[in-house]
């Protein structure tokens, strides 16, 4: 469970980044996520010196976990020009590690099983054609012609195929990329937790972090899961709460289909080393904790069609972000909850992986039932209208908030990584980041969800 080529990089996988605390940089990242690396990447081909404090291992968390898929269709519309600048740099990004990311624009397709739901996929064709992106219509029979599921397998009424979508593979990449990034100069230090942020003035100064403080004029909070408890100690708040989600890898198998799909009931990827990643699309665990008391109402007045979807825990393990013990208050000086639970490593949910293997066994009866080389999970950084905060604080100068990726940030990650590292760098983004601010949770604007996968 511990090799970068094997599994979800975990607490046990070996410590690979440790440049030491630089006494002061131009931008503090915190967070070596998907988001977090590539941010500093950017950056530092922007000519800002940029330093990545991650209290884990880079791509411990979601950043390892999650599907691999490098996803323009079905987004939403605010994400999709990101997306789409994501989807070309990816290729680079691919080109720039020596292909070390497993990248391959492999297609997406969401499948739909009657033409109920094909129609309600339709509906997102006019978004795709607005923004010139290939993307069409599949009849069954087209379906057919590209998804081999043999006789007796599972037969659709259609399909939305985007041939222009990829996929990666995450424990791969993600680490690649931070090499790429360190190699450019990105400082990167695993197992270096920040404790807290230093203001005076209102201004950001630096950060301080468990081996020492860094003085900077600008930092960025991209700490997925963990954003939400930092910036509280900060005085800040926002309506994130972090959802369970559960994956698992089948051995290889024969290649059905090259690229990723889903139906209303299973998502499945095609891996590079031959297998597949299923996993049962029947909801998520929220593991109730004071956040998520906090939230309800925000969450509630946006959020009722995800809120369906949502098994209800009664709290979460020992030491998680919105455990009912972890500590909400402390001071520079002190162990802080990050360092108490460097790597969220949740226990998969054993009937979801089952879910997930039946389903593709009778969607595909001639590969025999998989057999499951390895299942995990994640801890998704949720927010209630499903996309993300990517802003600068209003109150404090200085400070840039990229969070809340709704279990879609993977695919996503170098767009909005070059988005943020212009921001920071104060030019224009290229892109309009309105639907992402900071203060749509509190300017009384309505909320508006966007798609959950
Ligand atoms: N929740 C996974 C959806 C697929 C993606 O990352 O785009």
């Amino acid at each position: 469970m511990s090799s970068h080529s094997a599994a979800p990089i975990s607490a046990s996988t070996a410590i690979q980044f440790s440049d030491p605390i630089p006494a002061e940089v131009d931008v503090v990242v915190i967070g070596g996520g998907v988001i977090g690396i590539l941010t500093a990447l950017y950056l530092n081909r922007l000519g800002l010196s940029a330093y990545v404090v991650e209290k884990g291992r880079v791509a411990g968390e979601q950043s390892s976990r999650n599907w691999g898929w490098i996803r323009q269709l079905g987004r939403d519309e605010a994400e999709l020009p990101v997306m789409m600048e994501s989807s070309r740099l990816w290729q680079q990004l691919d080109a720039d590690t020596g292909k070390r990311t497993g990248f391959r624009r492999s297609g997406i397709l969401y499948l739909a099983s009657t033409q109920k739901e094909l129609d309600k996929q339709e509906k997102w064709l006019e978004i795709g054609k607005r923004h010139q992106l290939d993307v069409t219509l599949l009849d069954a029979a087209s379906v057919a012609t590209r998804v081999g599921t043999g006789s007796g397998g599972r037969r659709w009424a259609g399909g939305l195929w985007s041939p222009g979508d990829g996929r990666a593979e995450p424990w791969l990449a993600v680490p690649a990329i931070a090499r790429l990034a360190q190699s450019e100069g990105v400082g990167i230090r695993e197992s270096s937790a920040a404790r807290t942020i230093e203001m005076a003035a209102g201004k950001v100064s630096g950060v301080h972090t468990e081996h020492g403080f860094i003085a900077a004029s600008q930092v960025i909070v991209a700490g997925g899961a963990w954003s939400s408890l930092l910036l509280k100690n900060l005085g800040i708040s926002i309506p994130q709460l972090t959802v369970r989600s559960t994956v698992a890898q089948t051995a290889p198998m024969a290649e059905v289909f090259a690229g990723s799909a889903h139906d209303e009931e299973l998502a499945f990827r095609r891996r590079e080393d031959g297998g597949y990643t299923i996993t049962s699309l029947d909801g998520h665990d929220l593991l109730i904790g004071p956040d998520a008391f906090r939230h309800l109402p925000r969450w509630l007045s946006v959020a009722m069609k995800s809120l369906g979807d949502t098994r209800f825990r009664p709290y979460a393990p020992k030491h998680y972000p919105d455990a009912w013990g972890t500590a909400r208050q402390w001071s520079p000086n002190e162990q802080t909850p990050f360092e108490r639970c460097r790597v969220l490593e949740p226990v998969p949910d054993q009937r979801c992986i089952e879910r997930a293997r039946q389903g593709f066994a009778l969607r595909f009866p001639e590969l025999g039932a998989p057999h499951i080389l390895n299942a995990w999970a994640g801890m998704i950084d949720a927010m209630p209208d499903v996309v993300p905060v990517v802003d600068r604080v209003p109150s404090c100068e200085g400070l840039i908030v990229a969070t809340g990726m709704s279990g879609h940030g993977f695919g996503i990650g170098p767009g909005f990584g070059k988005a943020i590292a212009n921001l920071a760098a104060g030019h224009e983004t290229g892109h309009d980041l309105t639907r992402f601010r900071f203060s749509r949770f509190t300017d009384g604007s309505r909320l508006v969800p966007g798609p959950s996968l």
